[in-house]
C-alpha cells in the first residue's frame, strides 16, 4: 500500500519534505499540498509532487478521504490549528517544531491525543534521529558517567527582519530543549537567560547574541548559546563533562584540506544540509508507523514539555539574569 500525504505548508522545509518522500523514501507519496501563499504550493507540485492535488483550504485537505496522513510544515503559530483538526480526522500528523507556539496551545494538542486513544502525532525534533547525537547518548551511558555540565551552541549565519529575541526560543533553542532532555533523560527545573553585548549585525528588533542555563532536574547546570547572526556559518556544538569524562558531538564530515600553510575543514552554510540524514530517519520512522494508522518519534507530550521550557525562557528574556522555574504535571500514560 502506497501511503498519501499531505502536506501543508510548502515553504523551504515543506518542499525538502516533499522531494524526501517522493525521491528518497519508500512507500508513500505526497499527493496533495497546500500554502496561503499558492505560488509556493505550485513551485513544490512543479519540482517535487507533479501528480499532487493543490488544496487551497488546509482544512479540506486534512478531511479529504484520498488524504491518509498529514505533514504540517508552516509557520510555527498555525501548527496548532491543523494538528488538532488532524487528530479530528483521526490522521496520523507530523507536525513540524514547534508543535505550538505556547504551552497552552501543547496541551491541548496533548489533550486531544489521549482523547483520541492512540498517539497520532510526531513533532520534529530530528536530532534524536542524528548519528552524531545517538552517538553521543551512547557516550553518556557508557563513558562519560553521569553528567554534570553540558556546554551547547547553537549559531545560524543570520536570520530574516521577520526574526525577533523570542523566537532564538521558540524556533531555534527548541532543538537543544528537546535533545538536551533526550541525551540526559532528565526535565528542567529552571531557566536563565543572559545577554551580551549585541552583535553589530542583529538588527533592531533582535538581541543576539543570547546565552540560556538550563537546570535539571538531577541538578545538571547547561549553557546554551543562542547566536543567529555569527556569520561564518551553521554550526551546531554539544559537550557533555560527566564524572568520568568527557564526550563532544562529533563535527559534520568534510573533507580535510592541506594547502598554503593550512590545515582546513569546511563549515556548512545551511541547516538542510547539517542534519540531512536525520530528516530522511525521522519521516521514514513517521511513513512506517502512519502506514499502521499511528506515530512514532517524538510525541506531543515531548513537544508539550518543549512548549513549557520555552515559555519559561521567554519568560527569563525579561528577567535580567533571574532564574524562571518550569513546573511540570506528571506524564500520561499514553506517552509512558
Ligand atoms: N526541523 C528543522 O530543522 C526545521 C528547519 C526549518 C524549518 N522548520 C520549521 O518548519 C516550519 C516552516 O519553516 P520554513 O523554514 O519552511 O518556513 P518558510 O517560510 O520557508 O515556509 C513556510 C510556508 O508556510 C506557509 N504558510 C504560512 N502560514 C500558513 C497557513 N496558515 N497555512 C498554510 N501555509 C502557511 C508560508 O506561505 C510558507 O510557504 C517552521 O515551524 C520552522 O520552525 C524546522
Ligand atoms: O527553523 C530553523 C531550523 O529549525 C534550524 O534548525 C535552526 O537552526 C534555525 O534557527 C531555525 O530558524
Amino acid at each position: 500500500m502506497i501511503l498519501k500525504i499531505g502536506v501543508i505548508g510548502t515553504g523551504a522545509i515543506g518542499q525538502d519534505h516533499t522531494r524526501r518522500i517522493n525521491r528518497v523514501l519508500a512507500g508513500a507519496r505526497v499527493t496533495a499540498l497546500n500554502d496561503v501563499n499558492r505560488a509556493n504550493a505550485e513551485t513544490c507540485q512543479r519540482d517535487h509532487a507533479p501528480e499532487a492535488r493543490i488544496f487551497d483550504d488546509a482544512h479540506a485537505l486534512i478531511k479529504d478521504a484520498d488524504v491518509d496522513a498529514i505533514l504540517v510544515c508552516s509557520w510555527g503559530q498555525t501548527h496548532e490549528d491543523y494538528v488538532l483538526a488532524a487528530i479530528a480526522a483521526g490522521k496520523p500528523c507530523f507536525c513540524e517544531k514547534p508543535l505550538a507556539t505556547t504551552a497552552e496551545g501543547a496541551k491541548r494538542i496533548v489533550e486531544a491525543e489521549q482523547a483520541a486513544g492512540r498517539r497520532l502525532v510526531q513533532v520534529g525534533f530530528m536530532r534524536r534521529y542524528d548519528p552524531g547525537y545517538v552517538a553521543l547518548k551512547k557516550a553518556v551511558a557508557g563513558v562519560t558517567g553521569a553528567p554534570l555540565m553540558v556546554h551547547a551552541a547553537h549559531r545560524n549565519p543570520r536570520v530574516g527582519e521577520n526574526y525577533l529575541t523570542p523566537m532564538a526560543i521558540h524556533d531555534t533553542l527548541i532543538h537543544e530543549i528537546d535533545v538536551l532532555r533526550w541525551l540526559l533523560d532528565d526535565d528542567y527545573v529552571s531557566a536563565r537567560v543572559f545577554f551580551p553585548r549585541k552583535s553589530p549585525r542583529a538588527h533592531e528588533n533582535l538581541r543576539d547574541p543570547q546565552v540560556v542555563v538550563l537546570e535539571t532536574a538531577g541538578g545538571v547546570v547547561i549553557d546554551v548559546e543562542v547566536f543567529v547572526n555569527c556569520h561564518y556559518g551553521y554550526d551546531i556544538q554539544c559537550e557533555i563533562v560527566g564524572e568520568d569524562g568527557i564526550a563532544r558531538l562529533p563535527e559534520p564530515m568534510g573533507i580535510q584540506t592541506r594547502s598554503g600553510a593550512v590545515l582546513g575543514q569546511p563549515i556548512l552554510m545551511d541547516w538542510k544540509d547539517r542534519f540531512i540524514d536525520s530528516y530522511d530517519y525521522e519521516l521514514a520512522d513517521f511513513l512506517k508507523a502512519a502506514a499502521q494508522g499511528t506515530a512514532a518519534g517524538p510525541t506531543a507530550w515531548d513537544g508539550y514539555v518543549a512548549a513549557v521550557t520555552a515559555d519559561a525562557c521567554v519568560a527569563a528574556q525579561d528577567a535580567a539574569g533571574e532564574a524562571v522555574a518550569i513546573d511540570l504535571p506528571a506524564r500520561p500514560a499514553l506517552y509512558a
